[in-house]
């Protein structure tokens, strides 16, 4: 099911509007959303994901309007967000925390504890299990975020710049994470990160100031760049040409 947005505005409290009517529509598959800085793609990430609330318009997965008191509950366990920063629970486990998780979202105690096993099965954190949750580094952290996200079997999952901070061997990790659960959720993944693009995600959003620069699939966005190009140069000419106006 796609996540649409339709003509939603938002502003913080300084009244300068961050998102001005913006309609874009995710379709199922994993979506990239690249931007300038400020050009508002964490507001709109925490749109999708209910933290904020659009001040017009409207979120909508199917038929669960985000902002609804009726849908509410229905919305946030069909979407999983992973902010820029993800806290670790203070004395929980690894283990405890994912159900946790599962249990804010409406689950039993032991379905989320059930679930929690296979999810940390899934993003290959079985053997940390056991330790405390702000033991793990930044790498393990997200995938435990990605954990509590197959806990509650979210459809759409929203990812705020997950690989900002990480080595290449754990932005390699977590790639290799995303690519293996493509087949049964959706992503929504904020990056500045570009090398891998082609790879990674079928669909690109481009977000500047607030408006949306480009919707289309990869290949289309790569396209107008040189073939030669290495792929993270390609990426990087398609985006410049878009937000700066390059040809
Ligand atoms: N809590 C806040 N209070 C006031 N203004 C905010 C707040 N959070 C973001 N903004 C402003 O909203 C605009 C959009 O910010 P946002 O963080 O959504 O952009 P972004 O595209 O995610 O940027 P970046 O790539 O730097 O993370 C910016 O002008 C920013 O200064």
């Amino acid at each position: 099911m796609p996540l649409r947005y339709l003509d939603c505005s938002f502003g913080y409290r300084t009244g300068v509007p961050v998102l001005d009517s913006l309609t874009v529509e995710f379709p199922p598959g994993s979506t990239v959303l690249l931007g300038p800085n400020g050009a508002g793609k964490s507001t709109l990430l925490s749109l999708g994901a209910s933290v904020l609330t659009p001040l017009a318009g409207r979120v909508v997965l199917g038929s669960l309007d985000s902002a609804s008191k009726k849908d509410r509950a229905a919305y946030r366990r069909r979407v999983g967000w992973l902010p820029q920063h993800i806290r670790p629970v203070p004395g929980l486990t690894v283990r405890e925390q994912a159900a946790y998780a599962g249990w804010l979202k409406g689950l039993s105690k032991r379905r989320a504890w059930d679930r929690s096993a296979q999810a940390l099965d899934r993003v290959r954190l079985t053997e940390s299990a056991e330790r405390r949750s702000h033991e793990l580094s930044g790498g393990q952290l997200r995938r435990l975020g990605i954990a509590q996200t197959l806990v509650h079997r979210a459809e759409v999952v929203l990812l705020d710049e997950p690989t900002a901070g990480l080595d290449p061997v754990q932005r390699g990790v977590l790639r290799d994470l995303l690519a293996d659960l493509a087949d049964r959720m959706s992503f929504i993944v904020s990056t500045h990160q570009t090398e891998d693009l082609a790879d990674t995600y079928r669909q690109v959003v481009v977000l500047d100031r607030g408006r949306v620069a480009y919707q289309g699939d990869t290949a289309d966005f790569l396209a107008p760049a040189a073939d030669g190009d290495s792929a993270e140069r390609r990426a990087e000419t398609a985006y410049r040409a878009l937000v700066q106006g390059e040809a």
